[in-house]
């Protein structure tokens, strides 16, 4: 079960840096493949694409060609469309440095294609393309070419596209090299995704991201060291749950305990047993402020209570009496944080007890906070010997690793979970999931999983739906962290705008019972 790499490597999915972009680049050069021949494959297949988007064209083009191969893939292009009957321009901004997009210039003119000599008007009808730079700027750009472009996508009296990488914004960061970059309202990545492209800090830039195949064989994939994965709502059918048998008890169709609320923030308690309760776990028990366990019946009535949480002065949980009443040991997962509050003393206290917890402990909100204000500090995952997993925000996650430095929310998660040794759900507008191995960057998810409410549906989601998952494996990867991610954004995205977590709680649950009936059937 741990071999299973969801989703598949391929190039639609497989993430890389502009370095390792390169490196496969050259590898199958030395392989035999001819330069001009991959340029020739991306350029026409960018062709093929905008040809299916005729009104995109229909006031004509605008190339801008940059001085590397960039701009090579932009005189492909410019070549191809004009060959189909369109009116096509272009204009090279700065002098062209390869040979090989000036052998493509010269043709460009010499078959009756315009070449400007002033920069174009950006009030014109006609479609831009971005063929500037691409995977291997490394420098901010001049920033009167900035300007034009994004004077064209303000205007929107036509669209701008950009060919692998908006020019200005670097392929490994996601931001702008200089506070601008072009303003994209298409980018088609060539061969693989670059890391930049699906950070957080890219979408204002990069507009819809498409990608274009340019056949990157499977054998040079797999040698991509550290591997990220590019995951999005198409995903979801791949997603294998395991079906439980009718007939097995309660017992065998995962155990987990939730560790939530308190008399301060008792909502957050409700939402998250809503989300166990979706994921259809066998049994799922709880500890609760007083406030929740009186009506908790009414709300839900297949919830066991195991223990009653005082509260401090201040209305914060006190999980310590809780703790050492009860055998932690009886459960697969253990979920603890949502609203419980801040009790340092308290912590101090319990802590002993999920440090010596063997199952799965998934700690999220004031979990994480409560370690950050310890004495112990993040040093708390280390000292725990068994599987963790996490679910910070960036506030929490800098509150928790105040060393981790890293320029993408990627990398920060990349390395907190190998210097730590924990799985990792970075949350963020497409959020991260990460292991000590790889990572899974969510794409193209809805904004509105963001919603007040929905991390502490998804912190019980996760602990249910991995309490069944470890039923069938003991040791279940950051894989399955990241299908309940996905799982839990796609049912918020389902929901109209202003549903409350508790209607994506129901939306949620019927994802579950549908997909485990076709499963079956
Ligand atoms: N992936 C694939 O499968 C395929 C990829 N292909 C395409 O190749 C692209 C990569 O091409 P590339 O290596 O020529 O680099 P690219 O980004 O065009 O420009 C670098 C040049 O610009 C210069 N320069 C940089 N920044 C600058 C600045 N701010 N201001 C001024 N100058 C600046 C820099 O000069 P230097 O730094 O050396 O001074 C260098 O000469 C890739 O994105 C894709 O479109 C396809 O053709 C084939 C299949
Ligand atoms: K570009």
């Amino acid at each position: 079960m741990n071999e299973i790499v969801w989703p598949t490597i391929d190039s639609k999915h497989l993430i890389v840096d502009s370095k390792q972009m390169l490196i496969v680049e050259k590898e199958m050069f030395s392989d035999g493949m001819p330069q001009e021949a991959l340029m020739e494959k991306a350029g026409i297949q960018i062709s093929r694409w905008l040809l299916k988007k005729k009104p995109l064209l229909k006031n004509g083009i605008t190339v801008f060609i940059g001085p590397g191969h960039n701009g090579g893939d932009g005189a492909v292009i410019a070549r191809e469309l004009f060959l189909k009957g369109f009116y096509v321009q272009v204009w090279c901004p700065f002098p062209i440095k390869k040979t090989l997009t000036n052998d493509h210039l010269n043709y460009l003119t010499s078959i009756g294609v315009t070449k400007l000599v002033e920069p174009p008007d950006a009030n014109g009808k006609d479609l831009w393309i971005d063929a500037v730079f691409g995977n291997n700027q490394t420098r901010k750009v001049d920033d009167r070419l900035i300007k034009l472009f994004n004077q064209k996508f303000h205007n929107k009296y036509s669209k701008v596209i950009s060919i692998d990488i908006p020019t200005g914004l670097c392929p490994d960061k996601g931001q702008p090299f200089l506070d601008k970059a072009v303003k994209a309202d298409y980018t088609l990545a060539i061969g693989l995704n670059k890391i930049g492209l699906t950070q957080d800090s890219a979408l204002p830039f990069i507009g819809e991201l498409h990608h274009i195949d340019v056949g990157v064989p499977i054998s040079k994939l797999s040698k991509v060291d550290k591997k990220i994965f590019k995951v999005t709502y198409k995903d979801l059918k791949n997603i294998d749950l395991p079906s439980l048998p009718k007939n097995s008890n309660k017992y065998k169709r995962g155990r987990t305990l939730l560790i939530a609320g308190s008399e301060k923030y008792p909502g957050a308690a409700y939402l998250a047993l809503k989300g166990a309760i979706s994921s259809g776990a066998g049994y799922v028990s709880a500890v609760l402020p007083e406030v929740v366990a009186e009506s908790i019946w009414q709300v839900a009535p297949e919830i066991v209570l195991k223990d009653i949480m005082q509260s401090n002065q201040n209305g914060n949980a006190s999980l310590f009496g809780a703790l050492k009443n009860i055998d932690l040991s009886a459960f697969d997962s253990v979920a603890v944080g949502p609203g419980i509050g801040i009790d340092n003393d308290d912590w101090q206290k319990s802590k002993d007890y999920l440090l010596d917890y063997g199952g799965l402990l998934i700690l999220d909100a004031d979990a994480l906070n409560r370690i950050s204000e310890s004495k112990l500090g993040a040093n708390f995952f280390l000292e725990r010997k068994f599987k963790t997993w996490i679910t910070p925000h960036s506030k929490e996650f800098r509150r928790l690793f105040p060393n981790i430095n890293s320029s993408t929310n990627l990398g920060l998660a990349l390395d907190a979970a190998k210097e730590f040794n924990i799985g990792i759900l970075f949350k963020g507008a497409n959020s991260i999931v990460a292991d000590s191995k790889k990572v899974w960057q969510l794409f193209g998810t809805d904004s509105q999983t963001a919603r007040a409410g929905l991390g502490d549906l998804l912190s019980g989601f996760i602990a249910g739906s991995s309490a069944i998952d470890l039923t069938f494996c003991r040791n279940i990867t950051a894989e399955y962290f990241a299908k309940y991610v996905l799982l839990h954004s796609f049912a918020a995205s389902k929901c109209k705008k202003g549903s409350n977590a508790s209607a994506i709680g129901d939306e949620l649950s019927k994802l579950m019972r549908n997909k485990k009936m076709r499963q079956i059937s």
